[in-house]
């Protein structure tokens, strides 16, 4: 099921794939069988995100990456300047509430509690299907179809993250998220018909599109970790998202779950034959220099990656 950019497909890894040009690997994911509960997921998320600000800030953000964001507390372009041409305001224009794979029923606000179970199994089938796409991702490379999934262990210890967002109206002087990469290994993007924004970089043309949100569909984004172990083969997405002239206006939601490696794994790139036939050189891209420009690379473990993105977007 890996299509470059604009394409969707069914649910499938075509190995074939793989070993030619994949610049950024995004996807539609359908059938994922998570419909159902994704739309009670979105009425949960709306309950909580209409409390009054003083009650969301009863559970705020904590270093291990829990709780309440804030509007204006996430800045994802950490390089952002501005510019006369570009949006006055460079920080996030969103709230989110972010649950850990740790997190139980009682480190939540009574709404989010009272759904938990919904919760619980939300964040569970993402992870799995994660790991579903990460067995295909193996395959792919010819490599153990566990290599993956053995360091994504749902018991040992790691930032995998279920995130719920609200992008309240604005105008086109903000952005609702800047550009970025995400920092695990796949993300799966739930999005809501007719609220559009999800723009992904397109490094062949060296331009923006737009992603139009399917709600039967899931967006499927490659991650960081996925370009370490691959030495820059796969690249992980450059998405953001902005106001768009026909939704600026209104609310948008939306729901990430991150699957992020176990905090002691190594970020060594993987032993693969289509890695070690000219993709061993690593080439820093221009749009992500930001984001790997990281003496000693390769001692780098998924913990400490994760530790290094999220001190450099929290303001
Ligand atoms: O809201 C979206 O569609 C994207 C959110 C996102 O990219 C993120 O939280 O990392
Ligand atoms: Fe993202």
């Amino acid at each position: 099921m890996i299509l470059k950019g604009r394409e969707s497909c069914s649910p499938r890894f075509s190995p074939y794939l793989l070993p030619s040009d994949v610049p950024e690997v995004l996807t539609h994911l359908k059938n994922h069988g998570l419909n159902d509960l994704q739309s009670r997921m979105f009425t949960v998320a709306k309950e909580y995100f209409s409390l009054p600000l003083d009650e969301k800030l009863l559970y705020p953000i904590t270093k291990q990456n829990e709780g309440y964001i804030s509007l204006g507390q996430e800045k994802l372009d950490t390089a952002a300047k501005q510019n006369e041409a570009g949006p006055k305001v460079l920080i996030d224009q969103k709230e989110c509430y972010n649950i850990l794979k740790r997190t139980t029923k009682d480190d939540v606000p009574k709404i989010l509690q009272e759904n938990f179970a919904l919760i619980e199994e939300f964040r569970w089938r993402s992870y799995s299907l994660c790991m579903q796409l990460l067995k295909y991702l193996a395959i792919s490379f010819e490599i153990d179809e566990n290599y993956f999934t053995e360091k994504h262990d749902w018991s040992a210890d790691g930032g995998d993250l279920l995130r719920l967002l609200h992008y309240p109206p604005t105008d086109k002087t903000a952005i609702r998220a800047g550009m970025h990469s995400d920092y695990g290994s796949f993300t799966l993007l739930f999005q809501h018909e007719n609220e559009g924004g999800l723009q992904v970089f397109d490094r062949h043309q060296n331009e923006w599109y737009n992603v139009e949100p399917c709600e039967d569909m899931c967006v499927v984004n490659t991650g960081d970790m996925l370009e370490y172990w691959t030495n820059g083969f796969v690249k992980s997405t450059i998405h953001r998202v902005m106001p768009l002239i026909n939704n600026q206006d209104k609310d948008r939601y939306s729901i990430a779950f991150f699957s992020i490696a176990n905090n002691h794994t190594l970020l060594t790139p993987i032993k693969a034959k289509f890695l070690v036939n000219g993709y061993q050189i690593y080439q820093k891209d221009e749009h992500a220099k930001d984001v790997f420009d990281y003496e000693n690379r390769k001692v780098i473990t998924a913990g400490e990656h994760l530790q290094m993105r999220l001190n450099r977007t929290y303001k």
